[in-house]
């Protein structure tokens, strides 16, 4: 649903977007993450016709973005960093010029609209003129103009950043509605917790390159090593030293705790746990610790800067 081989984009001597490749599925969340300026924006303008790239090919729900770039449009649902909404109107004048747009039915247009704003708790205001919509009002309305044709392809820059706690979990919650429902999605956002919540894919772009892409799993164990497990115990260690199986390693020692890296632990836990029941300690908790998408993103960014400097 969105793929892209070799895309670039140079702009006078910046290379903004280099080479990348992505391949989204659907029902897919892709997450691109990266540092101001990595490029992200000018990707997803790429995607949207409304760049020509420099280099490469690019299709989006089936249409390639130079040749068939009203296609494009006509399939893709995208939130920018920069809304456009004509302040003068009001949101239900706003969503119907929209819909017209999209040749959408007066009655369709009227359901969606009445629909989206009250998902997105905008319908008390949907008499009010746009000029007198607050950041976060104006983010969710322009969400809905992104969701209002039903596209199979949402390509979403940053769609909490102005938002408060309880309308970004709303957002959050019809982007997994969206997911459930088969459309394909492209997210940009500096939140690393809604990444983590949201993505099956993530591409971490810096300086234009995509650096790393993959599942959120498989990214934190390439970039932060084996799942790190903790063991608590109702007693003092009084020197216990266990026996570990292979691929399993002592990070830290407390008087009444244990934390190993694991390689393996379906294979290994088991042994470990037996180790320690055989040697008389009372466990009270054997979990794994919570890694954070953040410590991976952070770890990718250094390492892809020293390789710079090396
Ligand atoms: N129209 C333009 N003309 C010249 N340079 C541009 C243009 N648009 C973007 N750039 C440059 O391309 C690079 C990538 O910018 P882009 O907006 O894609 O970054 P981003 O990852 O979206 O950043 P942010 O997280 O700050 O939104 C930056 O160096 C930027 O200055």
């Amino acid at each position: 649903m969105i793929f892209a081989e070799n895309l670039s984009k140079q702009f006078d001597d910046i290379l903004a977007v280099d080479h990348i490749h992505l391949n989204v599925g659907a029902g897919k969340v892709l997450v691109l993450l990266g540092p101001n300026g990595a490029g992200k924006t000018t990707t997803v303008r790429m995607l949207t016709s409304v760049l020509r790239p420099t280099t490469g090919t690019a299709r989006v729900a089936g249409y390639d973005v130079v040749r068939e770039a009203s296609h494009v449009r006509a399939s893709v649902g995208v939130l920018t960093e920069h809304h456009g909404l004509y302040g003068r109107m009001n949101a239900r004048e706003y969503l119907r010029f929209y819909g017209s747009l999209y040749n959408l039915s007066d009655k369709l247009i009227a359901d969606r609209t009445s629909e989206l704003l009250t998902t997105f708790g905008l319908a008390f205001a949907a008499s009010k003129r746009l000029g007198e919509y607050s950041k976060g009002m104006r983010q969710k309305l322009a969400l809905v103009r992104a969701m209002l044709h039903d596209p199979p392809v949402l390509l979403l820059d940053e769609p909490t950043s102005a938002m408060d706690p309880e309308s970004a979990k709303t957002v959050r919650d019809a982007i997994k509605n969206l997911k459930a429902s088969h459309r394909t999605i492209l997210l940009c956002t500096h939140n690393l917790a809604e990444a983590e919540q949201l993505a099956d894919q993530i591409a971490i772009i810096r300086l234009g390159k995509i650096i790393y892409q993959g599942e959120t799993t498989r990214l934190k164990r390439e970039l932060l090593g084996s799942p790190v497990y903790e063991a608590r115990f109702s007693g003092n260690l009084n020197g216990y030293s266990p026996n570990l199986p292979d691929g399993v390693k002592i990070l830290t020692r407390g008087e009444k705790s244990l934390q190993f890296m694991v390689e393996d632990p379906e294979t290994t836990n088991p042994l470990l746990m037996s180790d320690m029941v055989n040697a008389g300690l009372q466990i009270v908790s054997f979990h794994e610790m919570t890694r954070s998408l953040e410590q991976a993103y952070l770890e990718a960014i250094s390492r892809d800067r020293e390789e710079i400097h090396a």
